[in-house]
């Protein structure tokens, strides 16, 4: 066995009662030092996958493995694992210090090690001299420190974060991401980090999870994710594209708005349907001689670093651009794009 496999799924099925199965059928593999992030929309089962890592909830069908050894039925208090949650769930009674220390109070560790440890907890997230604080003396970003100082300090293999920066503002939570992110790096242990955003999935992660009802719809690097979505539910998921219905004609030829245009895709079948998406910015504003659609434009939005332009083909599909260059409403216009930035994809599993 790959012995920088932590934790296995091996078909693992959840369901509660007689519903339908939250997780259906997953399985993968999570290595030691990386930085995971499961990203789905509200309801895809992602906090469910934390539960059964932390030993929360029991798979109903399949097996979890740690370390090659199975644990469906290991206790959470068993586990290596640790998980800071969305609202921290600090004791609002207990000081900084307390609150840090309190696993390893009822682990019965001598107080000198506790000592340590705690302090060493605060100094990596930045909370040295904060020890006598109350809860409610700290700020939220700080809080979010907390928590995250008392899951490091049990020295777990895996820490588990279920949308953890959910409660932040936008400027606390940028900073906090570059933050989480370097914390990982410098603890070298497994984060698997739970979110609906998908900026901050693409910003954060080593890997990523994209889920959907129960499965997961395509796992990989952010950019693999990004530049080579599976299927339209992942491309429409991870950031604005232009998603139009297709036919793949042969190797290399695609035809979608009545116009056939060479591709970098093969290995279809001859006229099947696909789903096309280019990505606003890979799409270059030019004359109508010198595009390959021609398009009208709708709408015009200026974004601060481009202009995000609205415009439909005659055939009524809807194209937007990003682009640093402006155009006027009810222009016509050319759109120009290379091969590379056609991707075509499967018609199967998206909505
Ligand atoms: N204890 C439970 N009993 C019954 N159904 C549950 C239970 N816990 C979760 N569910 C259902 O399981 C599905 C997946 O929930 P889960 O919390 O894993 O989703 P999620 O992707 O984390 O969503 P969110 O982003 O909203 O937190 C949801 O439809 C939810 O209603």
């Amino acid at each position: 066995m790959d012995d920088r496999v932590i934790i296995r799924f091996d078909h693992v099925t959840k369901q509660y009662d007689d519903d339908l199965p939250v997780l259906d059928d997953v399985s993968f593999e999570i290595e030691r030092g990386k930085f995971y992030t499961l990203l789905g929309p509200s309801g895809c089962g992602k906090t469910t996958i934390l539960r059964l890592i932390a030993g929360f909830i029991e798979p109903t069908k399949g097996d979890i493995y740690f370390h090659g050894k199975r644990i469906n039925n290991v206790p959470a208090n068993k586990r290596q694992v640790n998980t800071v949650f969305q609202d921290y769930a600090l004791f609002p009674h207990l000081n900084v210090f307390e609150n840090v220390a309190f696993g390893l109070r009822i682990k019965k560790m001598p107080m000198a090690n506790i000592e340590r440890k705690v302090k060493e907890a605060l100094r990596f997230v930045n909370l040295e001299g904060y020890e006598q604080r109350a809860i409610h003396e700290m700020s939220g970003g700080q809080r979010q420190r907390v928590a995250i100082a008392r899951a490091i300090v049990n020295e777990p293999e895996v820490l588990l974060l279920d949308e953890p920066l959910s409660a932040l503002d936008l400027k606390l939570r940028t900073e906090m991401q570059y933050e989480l992110r370097e914390l990982q790096r410098r603890l070298g242990i497994t984060f698997i980090f739970v979110t609906h955003d998908q900026e901050e999935a693409l910003a954060m992660s080593d890997e990523i999870f994209v889920l959907n009802k129960g499965k997961i719809e395509q796992r990989g690097t952010p950019k693999d994710i990004y530049d080579e979505p599976v299927n339209r539910f992942v491309a429409d998921f991870i950031g604005e594209s232009n998603i139009i219905a297709g036919t793949m004609i042969d190797d290399f030829v695609v035809e979608f708005a009545n116009q056939q245009f060479t591709c970098v895709d093969h290995g279809f079948a001859k006229n099947e349907r696909v789903d096309i998406v280019i990505r606003p910015e890979d799409l270059e504003l030019t004359t109508v001689e010198r595009g390959k659609l021609r398009v009208r434009v709708d709408s015009v939005l200026f974004r601060g670093v481009h202009y995000e332009l609205c415009c439909y083909d005659a055939y009524g599909n809807e194209w937007l651009v990003h682009s640093t260059k402006k155009a006027e409403i009810g222009e016509e216009i050319g759109l120009h794009f290379e091969p590379e930035a056609i991707h075509v994809m499967k018609q199967s599993g998206g909505e």
